[in-house]
């Protein structure tokens, strides 16, 4: 699935209007129909569980594993919840004296029936004791809530309206939606600052602001969010909460905290980056009549990193399937370097991780001296002493050792657990510029990398993966990590083009970006994967998946996309997810 900034989704509003001749308004009437069927689904939803009128409960952040609900994402793609809506409502009418045909056999015909449904999506199992306000801004994204309020008008549930700003004040379709909703006598009131009375209504539908929004809620629209959220009751946002930044997931104060956001036609890249996924709630992504084609036919290569597009945008083979005459040596050899006396364990998870992620061959490479305490520490693993200290460090001089290693073998990942020695930028930029296979950079080495001009180095043949948390990011950036966390996607796209590196930036919902232009954000992964090591491990399966032959940004995102669903699992294995510990992600994969 694409991701889309405000900009790019103005731009495919703009061709499906003036290329397609698809009417503006015919896409609002789809926008709203769409929010009006979520908010009845959710009404339903709510009923069965017999939880009428309840808050959003710590909204998205309460996921347990990710706030971007598999379900909800394939209710999207599905156009709503068919499980929960599917024809169950729909009326059934016999037809038996007009239609007639013969039973098995010949025998007396039983009349067939004629099954007529009627508008399922639609119908709202206690539409009496809804009770929705709409909060209608100045631009589409109110005629958007205004075309909603005529659809659940028309499912029997009560709904009001109250504008931000006087409704003479709307223009173009939202105009002409306002003047709809007065013909069917919608009630309607007009926001006179101080703060409005929300008791009574069952529900929020938040249509203030969306992807025209400019920094954060001026006057009254401010007042509006900030008493809506005070509220305590459930609110729906239509595309994105009021209040977040569209393309970067940046909340602005106030901003809309919603139970669940009716994202149109493309997903926002700011609903899928903290905080912004937080304040979303559930996320539904809704067609509204703009071609999905349109997203790739103009180029557009961001995207929520799902198997489809894991196989389908990335070629990778998400089976992973083997060739049945296959054996150690068809599936490549990792070299991992890392680890030294005080962080071996960092070492071992890397280079037992590579295994895991189903490479032939793993050697770890670890600072000579502590070559006798390691045997053994996994029997899989082969270990090669690389110079070093008698105290068990890193030098300067193991480059030569690392390098030698590394000409016999696929891949090369180092980091993890080395610490920072003297003359330690010699070491990197030696193995830098005297390895040939790909190479991937993490922990320590990223510390020593971002203080080192490697922009003048020898410029590499095979792909460089780095793998920064925030932290490291920002030392790479040479920004703060309040900076890098602003714009991750921003950030990461600009990073991995300039240099000319694949880019992990870790992180709840990680972002993988490529030298070529493309950027993937992942949504697997459990907040019990937030332990030491957990990195390491990450760092660990790209080199393994490297060593089978996928390409730099084949292994970066599909090793991310491992990753987080082996920690989803590990979590799932315990009985308190705080529990997990790296070891639990290997043994998940
Ligand atoms: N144009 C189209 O074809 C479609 C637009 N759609 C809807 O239209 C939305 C975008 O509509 P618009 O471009 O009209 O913009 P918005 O509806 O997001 O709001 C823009 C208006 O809000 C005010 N505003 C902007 N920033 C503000 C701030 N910080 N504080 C207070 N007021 C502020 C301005 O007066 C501006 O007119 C989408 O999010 C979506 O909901 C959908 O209906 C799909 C089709
Ligand atoms: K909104």
């Amino acid at each position: 699935m694409h991701l889309v900034t405000a900009e790019e989704m103005r731009r495919l509003d703009c061709i499906t209007i003036d290329r397609l001749g698809i009417p503006a308004v015919a896409l609002m009437e789809n926008a709203g129909r769409a929010i009006a069927e979520e908010i009845i689904a959710f009404c339903n939803r709510r009923g069965k569980a017999g939880m009428a009128g309840a808050p959003r409960q710590g909204g998205g952040a309460a996921h347990s594993s990710a706030p971007l609900d598999a379900s909800a994402w394939a209710a999207g793609s599905a156009h709503g919840e068919p499980a929960a809506r599917s024809g169950a409502r729909g009326v059934a009418f016999a037809a038996g004296a007009t239609l007639r045909s013969g039973g098995p056999g010949g025998g007396p015909a039983s009349p067939p029936k004629l099954t007529i449904s009627g508008d399922a999506a639609l119908m709202a199992d206690h539409a009496e004791s809804e009770h929705w306000l709409v909060l209608v801004g100045k631009g589409n994204n109110g005629g958007d809530g205004l075309v909603a309020a005529r659809h659940l008008r028309e499912a029997g549930i009560a709904v009001s309206l109250l504008y931000a700003v006087p409704p003479e004040s709307l223009t173009g379709e939202a105009a002409l939606q306002r003047d709809a909703a007065a013909a069917m006598g919608l009630p309607a009131a007009v926001h006179g600052g101080g703060s409005p009375v929300f008791a009574g209504y069952s529900g929020i539908l938040d249509a203030l602001l969306g992807t025209g929004a400019a920094g954060a809620p001026r006057g009254v629209y401010a007042e509006l969010i900030a008493a809506a959220n005070a509220s305590g009751k459930p609110i729906v946002s239509a595309d994105i909460p009021s209040g977040l930044n569209a393309d970067t997931g940046e909340t602005h104060e106030p901003c809309i905290q919603a139970s669940l956001t009716v994202c149109l036609a493309f997903l926002k890249r700011g609903l899928l980056q903290y905080p912004g996924a937080g304040a979303a709630g559930r996320v539904v992504v809704r067609s509204i009549g703009i071609p999905a084609g349109l997203a790739r036919e103009e180029g557009l290569s961001a995207y929520w990193l799902t198997p489809d597009v894991l196989e389908g945008v990335l070629g990778v083979d998400v089976r992973r399937r083997r060739a049945p005459d296959g054996h150690k040596g068809t599936y490549g050899h990792v070299l991992v370097a890392a680890g030294s006396l005080r962080m071996s364990g960092a070492g071992l998870l890397a280079a037992r991780a590579s295994l895991r992620a189903g490479c032939g061959l793993a050697t770890w490479a670890v600072p000579g001296k502590l070559l006798p305490l390691l045997v053994g520490a996994a029997p899989e693993l082969m270990l090669a002493g690389a110079g070093g200290e008698a105290d068990g460090t890193w030098n300067a001089a193991a480059a030569e050792e690392v390098l030698k290693l590394a000409g016999q073998r696929d891949v090369l990942a180092i980091g993890p657990g080395i610490g920072r020695f003297e003359d330690d930028k010699a070491w990197l930029k030696a193995i830098w510029e005297g390895s040939e296979c790909p190479l991937v950079v993490d922990a320590d080495a990223l510390n020593i990398l971002a203080e080192c001009d490697y922009g003048s180095w020898r410029q590499r043949k095979a792909p460089v993966i780095l793998t920064p948390h925030p932290g490291e990011m920002a030392r790479l950036a040479g920004v703060q990590t309040k900076k890098v966390q602003r714009d991750r996607i921003g950030l990461a796209l600009s990073f991995a083009r300039e240099r000319g590196v694949t880019l992990v930036l870790k992180g709840a919902h990680t972002v993988i970006a490529s030298p070529d232009g493309r950027v993937f954000v992942n949504t697997t992964g459990h907040p019990g994967m937030a332990t030491g090591g957990a990195g390491d491990c990450l760092t660990g399966i790209i080199a393994g998946l490297l060593a089978q032959g996928l390409d730099g940004a084949q292994a970066a995102a599909f090793g991310v996309y491992l990753h987080g669903l082996a920690g989803e699992k590990a979590a799932l294995l315990r009985d308190d997810p705080a529990s997990v510990i790296a070891s639990d992600i290997i043994e998940a994969l």
